[in-house]
């Protein structure tokens, strides 16, 4: 079976660890809807920043009037003052507040549509995707990087804002003051610019490289510790090997975490000594020269602690926005996927359902596997299939029959020829009208009822019962202690392989699709049971079409044709009597392997 989580499936191509150019413009048009409210955002941090601003310069009140001003301290001064300083505290508290509010709104709602855009753009995907990429790399995209996104756009936007306006303020405020002190305390900003570019390169690889190893940590998680990983690493003694592929990762996460910790502390702490080293130089420009007075001294020094925060700051930001621009770009890729399903065809609401005539044109169909593409699973494929009949799609592993299924229900596309039914080509799935059952069935985590009703949500408790005792799976049903409300488990795993298989051709019987298609739907059954079930769904179709793709020959009389594939091509085509009249056919071969030399004669 196809389409089935290869345990080699390779990843799809990872953002590499250079995002894409343009990245930035793209995330400023996500911001366009919300052009107001970051406005407000900008207004609030420019009202911070200023309040910000302010409350060092009191100090130069504080010392050169209130406390040692001509007359000696004056008391009601310095209450006015202190009482300024308290309402502005307050303020920037209130701005702060209001900040956050507008921005979270903003990454809330920005983040939503992209997780919600890139959910559906998944759900249109061609198969094909889904054979390809890791089920972890998905949700580490859809979780982890729409989370890094969010806090990017919550904590990184106002935090950006308001350390560009805080400099700003502060820088202007300190030139005012004096623009020697200023000058003096900017002497070794390029040395810290330098160490922040250089951390900033390195965080944005080892972002990269943090995020995909993530990716794949959750990979072998989602994949080795679910039901089937489990029992395969115990049947075959691997849990060491497990356990060390999961470690390998894990070792090499912990490494690229600490080396981008050093590096983005290698900014923080050049950052420091330019904060501890500065005031002195500040002190000496004021030894050097012979008009600054204590308060204007005391003054610059508070305000440069304080541009300590919207520095260190954008120092940080400038090395976090490295990594925002990765999870950017990795969330474009995923959006930019192009999806097959034409959601025209895809459509739930499809006007009439028509008999259920399928006819094969020419088909040819190739699986795109990288260095192989010439390879053709199917090849010059026609048939017909009339409508209310039946058809039983036979061959050897491999010849195509799943293939066939895949593009009668729509689900794949042929490259050459076209699949049509009753007269109008098939270009994608069609509810309601085509409907496929595959080998092994999804059942998801819910009640049974809730399985059943996936394909009629308006399902009577009735119908229920109908389709599972037709089925044969409704006695079974019955023992389970909530019957109908009984969970399934994971994928269905407190059901048996048949029992499963059984619940998934109800639920398709409930569809009542013009064109059912069995691709080895009941081969978990015994023989027995098959031909029971198979021929109870033959009489609920009857008047509608079905195919089975099998390779069990117990129920084949009850089928008006047989077509059989051999290695991607149809070679015989006829009623199964005829077809068996034919001693070297493909078909009377398989018939005589599987019962028995007498019986194909
Ligand atoms: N997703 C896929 N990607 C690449 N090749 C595939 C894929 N699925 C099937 N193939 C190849 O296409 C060919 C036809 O496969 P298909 O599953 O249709 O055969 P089948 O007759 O249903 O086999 P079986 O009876 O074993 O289920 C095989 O050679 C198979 O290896």
């Amino acid at each position: 079976m196809p389409d089935q989580p290869a345990p080699a499936a390779t990843a799809a191509p990872y953002p590499p660890s250079s995002p894409a150019p343009g990245t930035w413009r793209r995330v400023a048009r996500l911001f366009r809807p919300h052009r107001a409210a970051v406005l407000l955002v900008l207004v609030l941090a420019a009202a911070f920043a200023a309040l910000n601003g302010v409350v060092p310069l009191l100090s130069q009140v504080v010392f050169d009037r209130a406390l040692f001003g001509p007359g000696g301290p004056d008391l009601p001064l310095l209450a006015v003052l202190a009482g300024i300083a308290a309402a502005i505290a307050c303020a920037v508290g209130a701005v702060d507040l209001g900040q956050t509010w507008v921005s979270a709104r903003i990454a809330q709602r920005l983040v939503r549509s992209l997780r919600e855009e890139m959910f559906d753009r998944l759900q249109r995907m061609p198969l094909a995707f889904f054979t390809t990429t890791k089920g972890g790399e998905i949700q580490s995209r859809l979780a982890g990087d729409t989370t890094q996104v969010e806090n990017a756009i919550k904590e990184t936007l106002p935090e950006v804002l308001a350390g560009l306006l805080g400099l700003v303020v502060a820088a202007v405020a300190m030139v005012s003051l004096s623009p020697l002190l200023a000058g003096a305390a900017v002497v070794l900003a390029p040395a810290v610019l330098w160490v922040s570019a250089r951390s900033g390169r390195a965080l944005k690889s080892l972002s990269a490289v943090g995020q995909e190893t993530r990716a794949e940590l959750t990979s072998i998680a989602a994949e080795r510790l679910s039901l089937g990983g489990v029992t395969l690493a115990r049947v075959h003694g691997r849990r060491a090997d497990e356990q060390a592929r999961f470690a390998a990762e894990s070792r090499r996460l912990a490494r690229t975490q600490v080396r981008a910790a050093m590096a983005a502390q290698l900014v923080l702490s050049t950052a420091h000594v330019f904060f501890v080293v500065t005031p002195y130089l500040a002190y000496l420009a004021a030894g050097l020269a012979d008009d600054i007075t204590p308060g204007t001294l005391v003054a610059f020094v508070v305000l440069q602690s304080r541009l300590y925060q919207p520095l260190g700051q954008m120092l940080r930001i400038s090395t976090d926005l490295r990594s925002v621009e990765g999870a950017f770009a990795r969330v474009f890729t995923y959006l930019d996927l192009r999806p097959e399903t034409d959601p025209e065809t895809g459509s739930l609401t499809q006007p009439e359902r028509g008999v259920g005539a399928l006819s094969v044109r020419e088909v040819g169909f190739g699986y795109e596997v990288p260095g192989d593409r010439d390879r053709m699973a199917l090849r010059d494929v026609s048939l017909d299939i009339r409508a209310g009949s039946t058809a039983l799609i036979v061959g050897p592993s491999g010849s195509g029959k799943t293939t066939l299924g895949h593009l009668l229900a729509g689900l794949r596309r042929p490259a050459e020829g076209a699949v049509l039914i009753d007269g109008t080509e098939v270009r994608g799935p069609l509810p309601g009208r085509l409907c496929i059952v595959p080998q092994e069935p999804f059942l998801f985590q819910g009640s049974v009822a809730d399985n059943l009703r996936y394909a009629d949500p308006d399902a009577s408790p009735d119908d229920l019962i109908r389709v599972c005792r037709i089925t044969r799976i409704h006695e079974r049903i019955m023992t389970v202690p909530d019957g109908y409300d009984a969970h399934v488990g994971e994928r269905g795993a407190l059901f048996s392989g048949g029992e499963r298989q059984r619940i998934a051709l109800a639920r398709a019987l409930l569809a009542d699709a013009s064109v059912l298609v069995l691709d080895e739907a009941t081969s978990a059954l015994d023989p027995l049971t098959e031909a029971e079930v198979v021929q109870a769904v033959l009489a609920e179709r009857a008047g509608r079409t079905t195919v089975m793709i099998t390779h069990r020959f117990g129920v084949l009389d009850c089928f008006d044709t047989v077509v059989a594939l051999d290695r991607g091509r149809v070679v015989e085509q006829g009623a199964p009597r005829d077809l068996r009249a034919e001693p070297h056919g493909l078909y009377a071969r398989m018939v005589r392997a599987q019962t028995g030399a007498g019986a194909a004669s």
